[in-house]
């Protein structure tokens, strides 16, 4: 439904995203995670046709967006991450005047509009001016605004930034239900953890590079298969690296913020036996903790493991 082939953004020499192949499944969530500036709305402006690619290709629903532009506009729903102002409008009319833009049905729009605010909880709201929602409450008026014309593919730009944990939850919510509907949805955000119970696949953006896709499962299977120990201790380390060299659970060895960081793939006995190892071979341990999984910092770390072998 959505493949890109090499897609490549450069504003001047910088390199906003660079050979991009990526592949999203009829009716799958994606989510596409990464810092500010990894290039995440440089690659979604392009999928919705606001960008031009500097190089590559991008198809939605078949159509390559530099191509057949208005095809892939009436393919998609996009939602920036800036709303628009419109404060001479109430929601109902915001809803009509979008439904305007992309020509529905004339006899439709009534009956749709209900639909979607109903589906992102606003319909007590109808009659309200736009500008006088709350943050949470226009970032899910968009939504509604995006399905209008009921598009295969959503894009969905930070859909949930700036928003309160309540709102957050709310979106979240909303965000369940439009995958329940089998749209094929793409989603942004810069924190991973949002999308655990929204998104069928993660795809991580790095400085422009698509550095892991995976399912969302395998990264949760991971976060509970593998941990992270911090060990901090008073003396010289060498007697600590040694044991640590010996044990085969040990993944990898980091000088932290906070101590020595061991991405570990033991069981909690093979930890605990670890801990007597380090204790009689004489390490004067101040700290030996589990430190809450970051899934993002541990798909790369694992990915680098990988690439290490
Ligand atoms: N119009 C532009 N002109 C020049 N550089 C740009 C332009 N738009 C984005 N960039 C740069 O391209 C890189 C990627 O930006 P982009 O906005 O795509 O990242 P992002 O992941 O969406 O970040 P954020 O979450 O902060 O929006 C950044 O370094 C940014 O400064």
């Amino acid at each position: 439904m959505i493949l890109t082939q090499n897609l490549v953004k450069r504003y001047g020499k910088m390199v906003a995203v660079n050979e991009m192949n990526l592949s999203v499944e009829r009716g799958t969530v994606f989510g596409l995670v990464g810092e500010n500036g990894a290039g995440k709305t440089s690659t979604l402006s392009m999928l919705a046709t606001l960008s031009t690619p500097t190089d590559g290709y991008a198809y939605i629903n078949g159509y390559e967006v530099s191509r057949n532009p208005r095809e892939v506009r009436r393919s998609i729903g996009y939602m920036p991450d800036s709303f628009g102002v419109y404060d001479e409008l109430t929601v109902m009319e915001y809803l009509r005047f979008f439904a305007d833009c992309y020509d529905v049905d004339r006899r439709l729009v009534r009956s749709r509009a209900e639909e979607l605010l109903e589906r992102v909880r606003l319909t007590d709201k109808r009659n309200t001016y736009v500008n006088a929602l709350s943050r949470g409450m226009q970032q899910r008026l968009e939504i509604a605004r995006c399905l209008m014309h009921d598009p295969e593919v959503l894009i969905l730009d930070e859909p949930s930034s700036g928003l309160d944990p309540r709102s957050r939850l709310e979106m979240r919510a909303v965000l369940q239900g439009l995958r329940d509907m089998g749209k094929t949805i793409v989603i942004s955000t810069h924190i991973l953890h949002e999308l655990a119970e929204v998104a069928d696949e993660i795809g991580i953006l790095r400085k422009g590079e698509l550095v892991a896709v995976a399912a969302i499962q395998v990264m949760l299977q991971h976060s509970n298969a593998y941990r992270t120990l911090v060990l901090c201790s008073q003396g010289d380390d060498d007697a600590m690296t040694r044991v640590l060299a010996e044990d085969k659970q040990v993944l990898q060895v980091e000088r932290g913020r906070t101590g020595i960081e061991v991405l570990y793939a033991g069981t909690h006995t093979q930890q605990a036996a670890l801990l007597t190892r380090l204790v009689e071979a004489g390490v004067r341990l101040t700290q030996f903790t589990e430190k809450p999984t970051d899934i993002e910092d541990l798909f790369l770390r694992l990915s680098a493991v990988q690439e290490g072998m």
